[in-house]
């Protein structure tokens, strides 16, 4: 144990004035303005010796009676005793990493125990496995496959420009949504959660790893995007919302996602609606794509 009256380097603390072997605790605040500011002073520059984190070693400094009261405490020790330097700016910016940290943990910690909770469809033992054959239907109603064979069969058929417009979009929408979500599946790397049975119909390489949920882009996406090119009587409308917010359940219900992953889904298929529609293909930006097409 390094004697508390030295700090890391060997150097004095130069806190003397009053004994260690005063009453009550020394790190107590009720302790007295030199005990206290003592275990304070110790706390700021052993922290980095010992491991404790300097954050909270600097918030339990701040939130002293003595630093209320804004007058440093050394000064009582003396005048020989010189005021140890202020804290470097970037230190006293760690406070907020901590706290970032800290939220991050907590909202992790909420997000797997309810997604595990949610996962009750997660294998044919689970409380809902009855219903597990249902949501492996609404899987392949969001899956890339069905999506873009339906394109590309209705863009084959299609007699009209304005028709071939929107599923030229409605393409390349679908295309974009794919490589998004390959890339950031690739970067961020989380891994499906521990109660997932991987028995999912063809799936890319990318597509062992969970955030963000394919599906629940795809559904945020293509539910925009019927919504803004389909003229649809409002039950309809109704139905294709429900769709999509059903399908994003159903990810979290079958274990394969967490709930932030399909939240994140959301958000991401609704942003990559933005994309497209800023990139809406037409005759007039894209016309060798539209000649090109009308010659198959
Ligand atoms: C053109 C091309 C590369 C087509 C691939 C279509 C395909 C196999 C998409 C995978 C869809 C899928 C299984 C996504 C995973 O969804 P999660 O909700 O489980 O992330």
């Amino acid at each position: 144990m390094p004697s508390p009256r030295r700090s890391v380097e060997g150097r004095p603390l130069g806190v003397s004035a009053s004994s260690s072997s005063s009453s009550g605790s020394p790190g107590s605040p009720a302790h007295g303005g030199g005990g206290s500011s003592r275990f304070e002073f110790q706390s700021l520059l052993s922290s980095r010796a010992t491991g404790v984190d300097p954050a909270c070693a600097r918030l339990r400094a701040s939130e002293s009676p003595v630093h209320r009261r804004s007058s440093f405490p050394l000064a009582a020790a003396g005048p020989s005793q010189a005021p140890p330097p202020p804290l470097p700016e970037e230190d006293r910016m760690d406070l907020n990493p901590s706290f970032l940290g800290i939220a991050l943990r907590s909202l992790l910690a909420i997000d797997l125990w309810l997604s595990k909770k949610l996962g009750v469809c997660a294998g044919e033992s689970s409380s809902w496995g009855s219903v597990r054959p249902l949501m492996k239907l609404l899987e392949i109603s969001g899956h890339g496959i069905p999506w873009l064979v339906g394109t590309l069969y209705c863009l084959c058929r299609s007699d009209s420009w304005a028709g071939r417009e929107v599923l030229m979009n409605l393409l390349f929408a679908l295309l974009l949504d794919l490589l998004l979500v390959a890339l950031i599946k690739g970067l961020v790397r989380r891994r499906r959660p521990a109660h997932n049975q991987m028995d999912m119909f063809v799936t890319l390489s990318v597509d062992k790893y969970s955030f963000p949920s394919g599906h629940a882009t795809r559904a945020a996406l293509m539910s925009r995007f019927i919504l803004n090119h389909l003229v649809l009587a409002i039950p309809l409308r109704v139905l294709v919302v429900l769709w999509a917010f059903v399908l994003g359940l159903s990810r979290v219900m079958l274990g394969r996602h967490n709930v932030t992953d399909v939240a994140f889904g959301f958000f991401l298929g609704y942003m990559q609606y933005s994309i497209v529609d800023y990139c809406w293909l037409s005759p007039h930006n894209a016309p060798v794509l539209f000649l090109l097409w009308s010659q198959q």
